[in-house]
C-alpha cells in the first residue's frame, strides 16, 4: 500500500491508527464490541480474542488490540477504523456537549477529540452494507425482545377493535392516516368567532365543520425520526393511542443498524407505574425485562439515553417520581419522550417548553372514505349517503363503531342508527373504565346519575340550539369522554372553559335520553318540532324511538325503571304518528311552507324503523289506508331501508306504492326489493327501476337477475327460486312485452325452477333467446317464438337441467 505523498486521496489507515494510539488507549470504550466486530470481520481469530480478553485491564486490552491489528497491516487497520466509525456512539467517549469558548487559549488539558479524529479519515467505501455490532450482545438481544413485545402489543391493540366485527368477515384494521396539526393551538378568540357563526349555519354545513381539513403536515415516520419531545393532544377516541402504536410498529419493523430502545406505558394502568420506585423497575419491571446482562443493558440505556424513546400514553398527572424525573430530564437527559393526553388534561405547567405540540384531529373527509371502504367494502355506500354518520366518523373511535355496526352481514337488516350510538356509548364507557364486557351492564347502572346529568345538560343546550354546555355535568372521567373542552376568552384576564360533545348528533342522542327520563315533556317537544324555531328538536325523535325498545344493545333499562319505559312506549308512537301524520300536519305545513318545514312520511318511516316495532308500523299503515305515496321523494339507501321495513310489517294487506319521479340510488333500490312482495303498484314500474337494472348487471343479489340491454332483459340461469319468481313478477308488470335472453353459464340446479317460473310469464315475453358459454359455440340460439314454441323451449331447458351443457347445445341446434 502506498502512503505519504498519496495521503490526500488515500490515507494510510495504519499510520492513522498509530498516530492516535495514545488517545485510543486512554479513551476507547466498549472493548467487547470492538473485539466482537473484529472477530466477525475476520481480522482476529478465536485465540487472539481470548488472549486479549485475558489482559488485566482496559488499557492493556486496548494496547493489545491495537498491537494485534497494526501487526496485521493496512487492511486490518482499515477495518478497525471502519468499526470505530460505525460504533463511535458507544466506543468513543462522548464529545463535550457545549463547545468550549474559543476565546480561551488552548490549554494542555484540552482533549483530543476522537469523534473529530475519526470523521476526518476518508473512507473509500461510503455505503454501509456490513452489519456492525453496535453494543454489547445482551443489549442487542434486549432490543430484539423489545421489538417483539411491541409487535405483540400492536397486534393485541388491533385485535380489540377487530372483535367488534361479527361473523368471519373481519376486516384488516390498520393505521389510517390522521390529520395532525403542528400549529399552535387555536386561540380562544377564534373559537368564539367560530361558535357564533355556527348557530346560523344549515345543519349539513354545521355537520361538515366537524371534519378536519387535510393537511400535508407530518407523518408518524417523521414523528418517530425527530429528536424532539412530542406532546400529542386531542379529543377522546381521536386516535392518539393509535398513533403511538403506529410509531411503535414502525420502529419494530424498521431495518435499522442503530441499537436503540423504545418503551410504551399505558398510564391508565397506573398502579404498576406508581409502584415503580426506580428507572430499572419502570423499564424492566413494568414493561419488559432483559433475559440476560441486565446491568449491562441498564448501563447502556443510562449512558446512551439519546437512543431511548419513552411513550407515556394518557398522562394526566405525575403519578410517580420516576415519571416526573424522566419528564424533567433528571433521568435519561437525552431520551425522547412522547406524551399523549386529552385536550382538557393538557397541563401547560407540566409539558410546556421542551415538547413539540401536535394536535391529533381525526380523519379527514378522504380518510373517512378510505377507512369505510377498507372496513365495509361495498357496504360503505350505506354510510356515505348519510351525512350525519359520515361526519360522525371524523372521530376514529366512532368510525370504528359505525363500520362494526354496518358490517354485521349475518343480521337480516342493517343495524339502526340509534343502535350505533348505543354501541358507541357502551363502548366508550367500557374502554374508559376498563370494565369487562360481561360487567358492563352493571357498570352502567352504577354510573346512572352521571349519565343522566350529562343527558340533562345535553337537552338544555339542544333546546337553546347551542353546542356549548355551560355547566359541566360531573367530574367523572368516563362520562366526560364524550366531551371536548372549548376555551372561550371572556376578558383579557379571564378564559372560561366550557364543554361540547364530540359531535352534535351525540348531544342529540343524550338529549333524547333525557327526554325519556322526563316523559311529561315529550308532547311539548313534538309540538315544538312543528315550529320553525324549534324544528331542530326533530332530530331527537328517531333516537327516542329506538331507546324505548328493550332489545340488545340495551341502555335505557339500566338508567330508568322498566315500567316507566313501558308506560311511555304505550302512548309514544300513537302520539308521534298523529302529530306528524301528513294529513294532520298539512295545516301547519301550509303555514310554514316558506320556511321549508317538511315533516314527511319518510321521517315517520325512519322513526318506525328505529323503533323496530311492527305494531307501530301497522298503526301508521292503517292511518295511511295502506297507501304509501313517495312520489317525488329523493330516497337515500337508509330511508329505503326504513320504507322496506315498514312495508314488510304488513302481513295481511298489500301496500299501494307510488314511486313516480323518485330519485333513488341502486343501493336504495336493492333495499326496496326486499319488500316487493307486499307491494301493489299504482303505475307501471317507474323508469328509474329500469335504469337500476341497466347499471347493475354485475352486482350480486336480485338486481343482477335483470338487466336491460336495448329492450332485452337478461337472466343468468343461476340463482334461487324466489329470485326467479320475483323476476317473473317484474316481467308481468312491464308496460310492454319484453325480450328475454337466458344466460347459461354453467349447469345449475336452479334451472328447473327458473323454467317453471318463466312459464308463468310467457304471455308477457315477446321473444326468448339463449346464450351459452363461449366454449359451446360462437353462435347463439336466438329467435322469436310463438307461445307454443316457447313452451317447447322451456321443455328443452328443463331437459337440459338434467343433462350436461354440450348435449343441451346439441338439442338446441336441432331446434325446439
Ligand atoms: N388512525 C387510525 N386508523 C384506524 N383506526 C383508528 C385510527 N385511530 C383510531 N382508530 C380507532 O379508534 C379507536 C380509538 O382510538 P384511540 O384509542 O387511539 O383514541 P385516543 O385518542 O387514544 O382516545 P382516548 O383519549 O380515549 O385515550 C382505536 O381503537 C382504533 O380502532
Amino acid at each position: 500500500m502506498h502512503d505519504g505523498n498519496m495521503a490526500s486521496t488515500s490515507q494510510s489507515a495504519k499510520d492513522y491508527v498509530k498516530n492516535a494510539r495514545l488517545h485510543l488507549v486512554r479513551e476507547l470504550r466498549n472493548l467487547s464490541v470492538i473485539l466482537e466486530n473484529l472477530y466477525q470481520q475476520g481480522v482476529l481469530c478465536d485465540e487472539e480474542v481470548s488472549k486479549i480478553q485475558a489482559e488485566r485491564d482496559g488499557y492493556d486490552k486496548t494496547r493489545k488490540i491495537l498491537d494485534s491489528v497494526t501487526k496485521k497491516g493496512e487492511a486490518a487497520c482499515y477495518v478497525l477504523l471502519k468499526i470505530i466509525d460505525m460504533t463511535r456512539k458507544r466506543t468513543l467517549e462522548r464529545p463535550p456537549l457545549l463547545p468550549e469558548k474559543s476565546s480561551d487559549a488552548p490549554t494542555e488539558s484540552k482533549k483530543f477529540d476522537l469523534h473529530h479524529w475519526i470523521s476526518c479519515f476518508s473512507f473509500k467505501d461510503t455505503h454501509v452494507d456490513v452489519n456492525y455490532l453496535q453494543g454489547p450482545r445482551p443489549c442487542h438481544r434486549y432490543q430484539e425482545k423489545l421489538k417483539s413485545k411491541v409487535k405483540k402489543i400492536s397486534n393485541e391493540f388491533w385485535l380489540t377493535s377487530k372483535t367488534l366485527f361479527g361473523g368471519n368477515k373481519k376486516p384488516d384494521l390498520s393505521y389510517t392516516s390522521l390529520v395532525l396539526d403542528t400549529e399552535e393551538s387555536v386561540s380562544p378568540c377564534k373559537i368564539k368567532k367560530l361558535k357564533k357563526k355556527k348557530s346560523n349555519m344549515s345543519r349539513p354545513k354545521k355537520l361538515r365543520k366537524y371534519i378536519p381539513e387535510e393537511k400535508p403536515d407530518i407523518s408518524p415516520t417523521e414523528l418517530l425520526e425527530t429528536d424532539k419531545n412530542i406532546l400529542l393532544v386531542g379529543k377522546p377516541g381521536i386516535g392518539k393511542t393509535t398513533l403511538t402504536h403506529e410509531m411503535l410498529r414502525l420502529w419494530a419493523e424498521r431495518e435499522s443498524k442503530e441499537l436503540d430502545y423504545m418503551f410504551y406505558f399505558d398510564m391508565r394502568e397506573t398502579s404498576h407505574i406508581r409502584n415503580a420506585k426506580s428507572l430499572e423497575e419502570l423499564l424492566f419491571g413494568v414493561f419488559c425485562e432483559p433475559d440476560d446482562g441486565k446491568d449491562e443493558v441498564l448501563q447502556d440505556i443510562l449512558r446512551h439515553s439519546d437512543n431511548v424513546t419513552i411513550i407515556f400514553d394518557g398522562l394526566t398527572d405525575l403519578c410517580s417520581s420516576v415519571v416526573e424525573k424522566l419528564l424533567k430530564k433528571d433521568l435519561l437527559p437525552l431520551a425522547k419522550i412522547i406524551i399523549t393526553c386529552r385536550a382538557d388534561e393538557e397541563d401547560e405547567d407540566l409539558f410546556s417548553g421542551n415538547f413539540d405540540r401536535v394536535e391529533v384531529k381525526g380523519f379527514s373527509e378522504q380518510t373517512i372514505k378510505t377507512y369505510l371502504s377498507a372496513t365495509l367494502g361495498e357496504d360503505q355506500t350505506k354510510v356515505l349517503s348519510n351525512l350525519e354518520l359520515v361526519t360522525l366518523c371524523h372521530v376514529p373511535m366512532y368510525a370504528l363503531m359505525v363500520a362494526a355496526c354496518f358490517s354485521s352481514k349475518d343480521a337480516p337488516q342493517p343495524c339502526t342508527i340509534t343502535e350505533i350510538y348505543i354501541n358507541i356509548v357502551r363502548f366508550f364507557l367500557q374502554i374508559n373504565s376498563k370494565t369487562k364486557k360481561k360487567d358492563l351492564n352493571s357498570f352502567i347502572k352504577t354510573k346512572r346519575e352521571e349519565i343522566l346529568s350529562l343527558a340533562e345538560v345535553a337537552f338544555l343546550s339542544a333546546e337553546r340550539k347551542t353546542v356549548n354546555l355551560t355547566d359541566l355535568p360531573c367530574e367523572d372521567s368516563c362520562v366526560l369522554s364524550f366531551l371536548k373542552p372549548l376555551l372561550i376568552k371572556e376578558a383579557v384576564t379571564e378564559t372560561i372553559t366550557t364543554h361540547a360533545f364530540l359531535h352534535y348528533t351525540v348531544q342529540e342522542f343524550f338529549a333524547a335520553l333525557w327526554l325519556l327520563k322526563n316523559p311529561d315533556k315529550i308532547r311539548d317537544v313534538f309540538q315544538q318540532c312543528l315550529k320553525e324555531e324549534k324544528k331542530h328538536m326533530k332530530h331527537l325523535i328517531p333516537f327516542m324511538c329506538r331507546l324505548l325498545n328493550e332489545k340488545s344493545p340495551s341502555l335505557m333499562k339500566h338508567l330508568i325503571p322498566d315500567k316507566d319505559l313501558k308506560n311511555t312506549s304505550n302512548w309514544f308512537f300513537k302520539e308521534l304518528i298523529n302529530t306528524f301524520h301528513p294529513h294532520l300536519c298539512e295545516q301547519e305545513e301550509a303555514d310554514t311552507e316558506d320556511s321549508g318545514l317538511h315533516v314527511d312520511i319518510l321521517f315517520l318511516c325512519q322513526c318506525l324503523y328505529e323503533s323496530q316495532s311492527p305494531e307501530a308500523c301497522i298503526y301508521l299503515l292503517d292511518k295511511l289506508d295502506y297507501h304509501l305515496d313517495l312520489s317525488g321523494e329523493s330516497l337515500d339507501p337508509y330511508p329505503c331501508c326504513a320504507v322496506a321495513y315498514v312495508v314488510t310489517q304488513s302481513k295481511e294487506r298489500k301496500i299501494l306504492m307510488n314511486l313516480e319521479d323518485v330519485i333513488i340510488s341502486e343501493q336504495g333500490m336493492r333495499q326496496l326489493f326486499g319488500c316487493l312482495e307486499n307491494v301493489e303498484w299504482c303505475d307501471p314500474l317507474p323508469r328509474q327501476m329500469w335504469e337500476i337494472f341497466l347499471v347493475s348487471e354485475k352486482q350480486m343479489d336480485f338486481v343482477s337477475l335483470l338487466s336491460l340491454d336495448g329492450n332485452q332483459l337478461h337472466l343468468p340461469v343461476d340463482g334461487e327460486k324466489h329470485l326467479f319468481e320475483r323476476a317473473v313478477e317484474i316481467i308481468q308488470r312491464m308496460p310492454t312485452k319484453v325480450n328475454v335472453c337466458l344466460y347459461w353459464d354453467r349447469k345449475t340446479s336452479a334451472c328447473q325452477s327458473l323454467c317453471e317460473s318463466l312459464l308463468e310469464a310467457l304471455l308477457f315475453i315477446s321473444s326468448l333467446s339463449f346464450r351459452g358459454p363461449e366454449s359451446w359455440s360462437q353462435e347463439k340460439y336466438h329467435g322469436t317464438l310463438e307461445r307454443e314454441q316457447k313452451r317447447l323451449f322451456m321443455d328443452l331447458c328443463l331437459k337440459a337441467a338434467l343433462h350436461d351443457g354440450p348435449n343441451f347445445y346439441n338439442l338446441l341446434q336441432s331446434g325446439p
